[in-house]
């Protein structure tokens, strides 16, 4: 990957247009970019971030990646993550993307947990391969610190545009406390079948609060709210893709938007590439409730209120939360769509985490009539299955 000319993403694919933030202008505290940042947040939940500073940083940290999977499987798996574990090594096919298939998932990562990376040489949580350990200092710290700076400004805005008091979800997200923040640098093998019906990660909401992603290849697809087919998302050089997680979207009451997405072989002439990638988690701090902000802002309460079908009191800390998310997502990844439902002239698809209405296409609404007449069909003729036998023995009684 270092140093490969790869060939250019298609233009004959499906792709969605994000809008792309500044993040210079974000630093510089220009109100319309901010106002642009929350358009993206709470309509899609997705943005290309240009002028985010950390190109070396990412680049570097590739290189860590790299390094860490060119050393022996058997070395690779003594630091591997057990099944409580979620900072460490993770092999090929550990994860089902596909339930109803049982299909496992094509990709390798390295998670090296924020608290580990700011306290080294310290240990945390767990200790790490000699490749992450070398490039602690010069290249993690420096990409972790980048990316919690960039999570920090965008925390601040959403803060401020929820109508939270002053520094509330940066408390929930404070960098001292330990959580399970942290940087991924995941690796894909080379595919021969562009759209294998193999994801390489299967469709899922990422479980925290902001994702700050860097890839090359494309693969990233994700569903716009509304849409029931996916679209790629197009790499642009010198472009993060940031997106809210789920916990995030908990705490505004939905208003920020956390999307489903999934990561398939690469498009067209990429398809043949390894594929890297590489995120920042950031997650809040272990102990925060992960739960709506309804007392802290009557925005937050009005939009509570008028979802009385969505759950926003998981119950969890974060840290519990993450685990029993993690936990499902390894047994079967559970926020893959489990099935689709018509009712009340919208479509719903149902995921572990909550049922997500789709809009209604015409074509969904004919297959969904046929489906319940088929049903009623049935039914009527079980019924006069059930009357027929019925007289016959009242019949045979007299
Ligand atoms: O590889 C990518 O482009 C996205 C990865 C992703 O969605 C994840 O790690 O949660
Ligand atoms: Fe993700």
């Amino acid at each position: 990957m270092p140093g490969t000319t790869l060939p250019p993403f298609p233009d004959d694919v499906r792709t969605h247009r994000l809008l792309t933030i500044d993040y210079e202008l974000i630093k510089a505290g220009d109100k319309d970019e901010e106002n642009r940042l929350w358009k993206a947040a709470t309509t899609i939940g997705y943005w290309y971030l240009k002028n985010h500073g950390a190109d070396q940083e990412v680049s570097d940290m590739f290189d860590m990646g790299s390094e860490t999977m060119a050393l022996p499987f058997e070395e690779r798996m003594k630091f591997g993550q057990g099944e409580a574990q979620y900072f460490g090594y993770k092999k090929l096919g550990a994860n089902v993307v596909n339930a109803a298939a049982m299909n496992l998932n094509t990709s390798e990562f390295i998670n090296v947990s924020k608290d580990d990376a700011l306290a080294y040489p310290q240990v945390v949580h767990r200790t790490y391969p000699s490749t992450v350990n070398a490039r602690m200092a010069d290249t993690i710290v420096p990409f972790v610190r980048k990316a919690l700076e960039v999570n920090y400004a965008v925390l601040s805005i959403f803060n401020e545009k929820l109508g939270l008091p002053q520094g509330t979800l940066e408390r929930l997200h404070a960098m001292e406390e330990h959580s399970t923040s942290d940087a991924r640098c995941i690796r894909n093998p080379p595919q021969v079948k562009e759209r294998a019906a193999n994801p390489a990660i299967g469709a899922h909401t990422d479980f925290g609060s902001l994702t700050f992603l860097h890839n090359r290849l494309g693969g990233l697809q994700m569903m716009p709210p509304g849409h029931d087919e996916w679209s790629y998302v197009r790499p642009v050089p010198g472009h993060a893709i940031c997106n809210v997680g789920d916990a995030l979207s908990i705490f505004s009451g939905g208003i920020l938007q956390s999307n489903t997405h999934r990561v398939v072989p690469p498009p067209g002439a990429q398809v043949g590439y390894e594929r890297w990638s590489l995120s920042f988690f950031t997650r809040p701090g272990n102990s925060e409730v992960v739960r709506a902000l309804v007392e802290s802002s009557p925005l937050i309460a009005e939009a509570v209120k008028k979802q009385p079908d969505r759950n926003f009191e998981t119950g969890f800390t974060a840290v519990a939360w993450l685990a029993t998310r993690m936990k499902n997502h390894r047994l079967n990844n559970r926020t893959v769509k489990i099935s689709s439902i018509y009712f009340g002239g919208r479509n719903h698809e149902r995921y572990a985490t909550g049922t997500r209405d789709i809009g209604c296409k015409p074509r969904h609404r004919i297959h969904s009539l046929v489906c319940h007449s088929i049903a009623i069909s049935y039914l009527a003729r079980s019924f006069l299955l059930w009357c027929w036998l019925h007289a016959h023995h009242l019949f045979r009684v007299f």
